[in-house]
């Protein structure tokens, strides 16, 4: 749509001026990525008179009679950004505004999401507050995480978008530690907390706010003491030239520099995952956080259900895992009020990737199954053996116990197990590699804003379920599948040629192979389809396609086998 000035309608506000943050025509100065900082009242303060509420609207048969139907204060603030001052991301964008709610509200509590998440349940922020004025350990929380959920997901969460281990399980049972980690977004912050300043019974007396911490900003210093002294104007600021002066200043690309913001104060800078780290800053003072699951889900946002950009998301967050693995965060050593299980906790929660080292290895070893003749391997003494099974099956009774506690079904234990897979022989590792080139050269991890609904079928919702761009990543995944599926094929043409000669021990042992080698392809199942693409709306073709596969592999084994035996005489 265009008015008459030729602009297109959308950027033009009801008093005829345009939206000060529209680049249609980018130029220098005024342009993504290269603009001053936007402070915009668009629906000012009730308590200045603006009327737009329900009880304005006639025809309502509701009482609203004893509810304040006014609509809040509404401010959109866009921060300065500068091609010569790192923006710092979505760290630098929340520090920003967290400096501009100081001078606007300086509200006690506040709550974050992302731009993909909504509010899905309207009595999540008193649910959260109660947690925050509890007479326990209420003062002493810093904030409450409520799991994520998403509303875009596939029925069957083929790639394991809903992760519910993780956000049922693991983050409810550190509610018995120091609490959840911070996950990014529906989480609400006491304000304190996120400023780097101590739980009540740790603080000092007297604190005084300077502005080598927390910038150069007399108002957002006085700001800083009252939060403190939880002295609180309920009235909102007059909003004249100077004071928004002062905002779009807090929100400028310089302010963070030779301050505390991103390091001790605010959200953490320079890692790609700055909500585990942040959390990690937090709970390291002292502070704990509470978790808190509603019937009906509180927030719900949108996950990435295409396997390529899932798999990104997932490097994006073991990468940021192991880069605070590998700083001065490492959970080993920083964070001096933490108790000892919750680093362990955090321990595994920046580590794991590495573990995925050892399980491609473990998955690719049937290649061994390709190789014509017999490798001899020093078989593990029984006594280990026995070890390692007692190991396994508690690992996995725990596993059990704790779904069942947490009241998680065995489809959503199942998917977590296969996705894991499908990221210890790709996102993982490459993490890893991520990790090592970055010790080398210095050289951090990109942050990608996970793409959701690349294709445009309107028709299908899950569209993008079928799509699947090949990445590097997926050569060593696609390596174990064909490794594995290869060496079923091979054992059965082993079967065919020696089944006379081969030993009751010998059979164990192929027959021991074969169930590692058709476990490996359940939990790799996911990838296969994704492989198929659309064919996989009907995943009967694999019960046809694999025999044949078998069939030809053994096949083509026999045939060498003859061939080697009539050319090289055993
Ligand atoms: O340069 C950036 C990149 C991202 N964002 C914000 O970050 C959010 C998360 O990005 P998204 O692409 O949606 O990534 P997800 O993998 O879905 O996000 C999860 O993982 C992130 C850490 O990797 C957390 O920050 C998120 O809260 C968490 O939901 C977005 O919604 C944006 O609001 C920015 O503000 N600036
Ligand atoms: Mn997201």
């Amino acid at each position: 749509m265009k008015t008459d000035q030729g602009a297109p309608n959308a950027t033009w506000m009801a008093n005829g001026t345009q939206w000060p943050g529209t680049w249609i025509d980018p130029v220098e100065n005024h342009r993504k990525g290269h603009h001053a900082g936007i402070v915009k009242v668009v629906l000012d303060h009730p308590i200045r008179g603006h009327n737009l509420s329900l009880k304005d609207s006639t025809g309502y048969s509701l009482n609203f009679g004893v509810i304040d139907v006014r609509i809040p204060m509404l401010v959109y603030v866009s921060r300065e950004k500068n091609p010569s001052y790192d923006h710092n991301k979505k760290a630098g964008a929340l520090n920003a505004q967290l400096r501009a709610s100081a001078l606007l509200s300086n509200a006690q509590f506040i709550i974050n999401f992302d731009c993909d998440h909504y509010i899905n349940n309207s009595q999540a922020l008193r649910a959260a507050i109660c947690f925050m004025i509890d007479q326990r350990e209420g003062d002493n929380t810093a904030f409450v995480q409520f799991p994520q959920r998403f509303d875009n997901v596939d029925p069957k969460d083929r790639y394991g978008n809903h992760n519910r281990v993780f956000f049922d399980g693991t983050m409810l049972a550190l509610n018995g530690l120091q609490g959840p980690s911070y996950l990014g977004t529906g989480c609400m912050f006491r304000r304190l907390a996120l400023y780097g300043i101590d739980p009540p019974h740790w603080r000092q007396d007297s604190i005084t706010p300077k502005a080598s911490q927390f910038g150069d900003s007399t108002l957002l210093l006085e700001s800083v003491s009252e939060a403190l002294n939880q002295e609180r104007c309920t009235s909102p600021p007059s909003l004249n030239d100077t004071y928004v002066a002062e905002m779009e200043k807090v929100v400028s690309a310089s302010f963070d520099k030779k301050t505390d913001w991103g390091k001790g104060v605010g959200y953490i800078y320079d890692i790609a995952t700055e909500d585990i780290v942040t959390g990690f800053r937090i709970h390291g003072q002292g502070w704990r956080s509470m978790y808190c699951t509603l019937k009906h889900d509180a927030f719900c946002g949108t996950a990435p259900i295409n396997l390529t950009e899932r798999l990104h998301q997932i490097v994006r967050w073991s990468g940021g895992s192991l880069e605070m693995f590998f700083s001065h965060n490492n959970p080993l050593i920083g964070g001096r009020r933490l108790q000892l299980l919750q680093r362990v906790s955090y321990l595994n929660m920046t580590i794991y990737p590495v573990t995925s080292l050892f399980i491609l290895l473990y998955a690719i070893s049937p290649v061994m199954w390709l190789i014509p003749d017999e490798v001899y391997i020093q078989r593990p003494f029984t006594r280990y053996v026995l070890y390692l099974v007692v190991i396994i099956l508690m690992i996995h009774m725990i596993g059990w116990l704790e779904i069942k506690w947490a009241g998680i079904t065995w489809l959503d234990y199942w998917r977590n197990e296969q996705f894991f897979m499908i990221g210890s022989t790709s996102a993982y590792p490459t993490a890893v590699l991520h990790m090592v080139v970055n010790l080398l050269t210095k050289k951090g991890i990109h942050f990608r804003v996970t793409s959701k609904q690349t294709t445009a079928d309107t028709n299908d919702k899950f569209a993008d379920l079928y799509e699947m761009r090949w990445v590097p990543m997926l050569i060593p995944t696609m390596v174990v599948l064909v490794a594995n599926i290869g060496a079923i094929g091979v054992a059965i043409g082993k079967t065919v040629v020696y089944m006379g000669v081969w030993t009751i021990q010998q059979k164990r042992h192929a027959a021991m192979g074969l169930l590692f080698n058709m476990w490996v392809m359940f939990l790799l199942y996911p990838f296969a389809l994704a492989i198929m693409g659309r064919w996989a709306k009907r995943p009967i073709i694999l019960l046809v396609l694999l025999p044949v596969i078998f069939v030809i592999v053994a096949l083509v084994y026999v045939a060498t086998h003859i061939l080697l035996a009539n050319i090289i005489p055993f």
